[in-house]
């Protein structure tokens, strides 16, 4: 699925190609795909209608710049929204208050409280050197009490035992005097959970707050709950003043939707992602990788500004009017693609941000090798005299020998590039027009290596 988008995406942009302005008549069909992948994403309806419209706005009348067409700026400036909407930097927990601070989790019967409850316990015992208590309110199912006495024992941090016969505001209040007294900075509170939004149940989580005046209260949320996530968040919204997000079971199969419509709804920054079953599985919440998830596309949008702001684009419209005009494309120019690619971050960089489905295949592809290939052939060409790279053709047999020993490599590489080059040379004149991306796509078709995103 995260593949048709992307193709879907990629033949609208091909689509858009030539086009200067994103307009009314242009941006129809992009944004509904845009729609269609939040729908699929498993975002909620009211949230995507929104979120297109902002879109929308922004995009509209705005220029294209530099290489970029209407469709890849549009693509942009939705990674840009979700980002935006998802919340930019990274935003830790607070402990801003007289110690020992506070924490209450509160969510869904099986969201993860209890383990996000001791996974947190170990990030701020590891990244914030901080002594941590955690005490169960969740009288109502006894082994709840106990899961999370072992897995506190797992996170490295103490526990405040508790039983089904107490009051949860009693078992609060008993474990934060205890917390003061022993120097405790910071106490979290597991709340019990409910199957669904419960009056009862509601009105005690809102006692536990009010008593408790936590400096955080997280709202623990299964990201694999989709759309329902929504009335979830909803109802917590509107009994408690919530002040982060925590979503769960991100490494399950979900778009991640939940995320976008959480927020929304909520106007909490989302904290935290849980990644595993396992006590170490959590992490800071990253927006920007999250926008890539959403949308489907890994990093394609990084990789599309990567290469825009590597790419010199003066030299690449001289190159470009030097293909056309049938001048030729000569060594220089071979030279100067390498040393883009270099300013790009190299070959691996690239890689790294490809989606998915286009890394398994650049998996195969030894970068290292690749690499050091490009490297070679950078020193070759720079052992050659001016006027052997603009006309290749005039080095004969002892220069090639004077080439390879200057680059401190065999004869066959230098006769290799001259072969390799005569190929790009006729396809560059095929393209009418050069471009690292033309190149770059060209080259997809080339020994096994991965097609580029456009
Ligand atoms: N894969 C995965 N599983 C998780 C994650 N977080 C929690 N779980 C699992 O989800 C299930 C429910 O987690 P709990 O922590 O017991 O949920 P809870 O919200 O405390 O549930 P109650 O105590 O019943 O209210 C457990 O099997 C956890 O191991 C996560 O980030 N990834």
């Amino acid at each position: 699925m995260a593949s048709a988008l992307s193709d879907k995406l990629s033949r609208l942009v091909k689509e858009m190609r030539g086009q200067a302005r994103i307009t009314e008549s242009n941006v129809q069909d992009m944004l509904r795909e845009v729609r269609m992948a939040l729908l699929e994403a498993d975002v909620a309806l009211p949230v995507v209608r929104d979120f297109v419209a902002r879109v929308k706005d922004k995009a509209l009348g705005q220029e294209v710049v530099g290489s970029l067409n209407p469709g890849q700026a549009l693509v942009g400036i939705v990674n840009r929204e979700l980002v935006a909407t998802m919340g930019e930097g990274v935003s830790d927990i607070n402990l801003a208050a007289q110690p020992p601070a506070v924490i209450l989790m509160a969510g869904l019967q099986g969201a993860g409280k209890t383990t996000t409850t001791a996974k947190l316990a170990k990030h701020l015992i590891e990244k914030r050197k901080k002594k941590v208590l955690t005490v169960s309110g969740d009288v109502y199912r006894p082994a709840a009490i106990e899961q999370l006495k072992t897995v506190t024992r797992q996170a490295g941090a103490e526990w405040f035992p508790s039983s089904p016969d107490q009051k949860p505001l009693d078992i609060a209040r008993a474990a934060l005097d205890h917390a003061r007294r022993q120097y405790f900075d910071v106490l979290l509170v597991d709340t019990a959970g409910r199957l669904a939004i419960d009056e009862a149940l509601m009105r005690e989580i809102k006692e536990l707050h009010a008593a408790l005046k936590p400096v955080e209260t997280l709202f623990v949320v299964d990201a694999m709950q989709g759309q329902d996530a929504v009335n979830t968040a909803k109802a917590f919204r509107e009994a408690l003043p919530l002040t982060g997000i925590v979503l769960t079971k991100m490494d399950g199969d979900s778009r991640g939707g939940a995320a976008l419509s959480v927020r929304q709804i909520t106007g909490a920054p989302i904290k935290f992602a849980g990644v595993s079953e396992k006590i170490d599985g959590l992490e800071v919440f990253d927006a920007e990788r999250h926008a890539g998830r959403i949308l489907g596309m890994g990093d394609i949008v990084a990789l599309v500004e990567q290469v825009t702001a590597g790419v010199d684009m003066e030299a690449a419209q001289k190159l470009a009017a030097k293909v056309k005009s049938g001048e030729g494309f000569d060594l220089n120019d071979f030279l100067s693609q390498i040393q883009q690619m270099k300013q790009m971050g190299g070959l691996a960089t690239l890689m790294d941000k490809l989606p998915a489905q286009m890394q398994a295949k650049a998996g195969q592809v030894d970068m290292d090798k690749a690499e050091r290939d490009i490297r070679r052939k950078e020193g070759i060409i720079c052992s050659m005299t001016p006027l052997e790279r603009r006309k290749p053709d005039l080095i004969k047999a002892t220069r090639k020998r004077r080439i390879a020993a200057g680059a401190g490599v065999q004869v066959q590489e230098v006769n290799r590039l001259l072969n390799e080059f005569d190929q790009m040379q006729g396809m560059m004149k095929k393209m009418k027009g050069g471009g690292l991306m033309k190149m770059m796509k060209r080259m997809g078709g080339m020994k096994g290596m991965p097609k580029p995103p456009f």
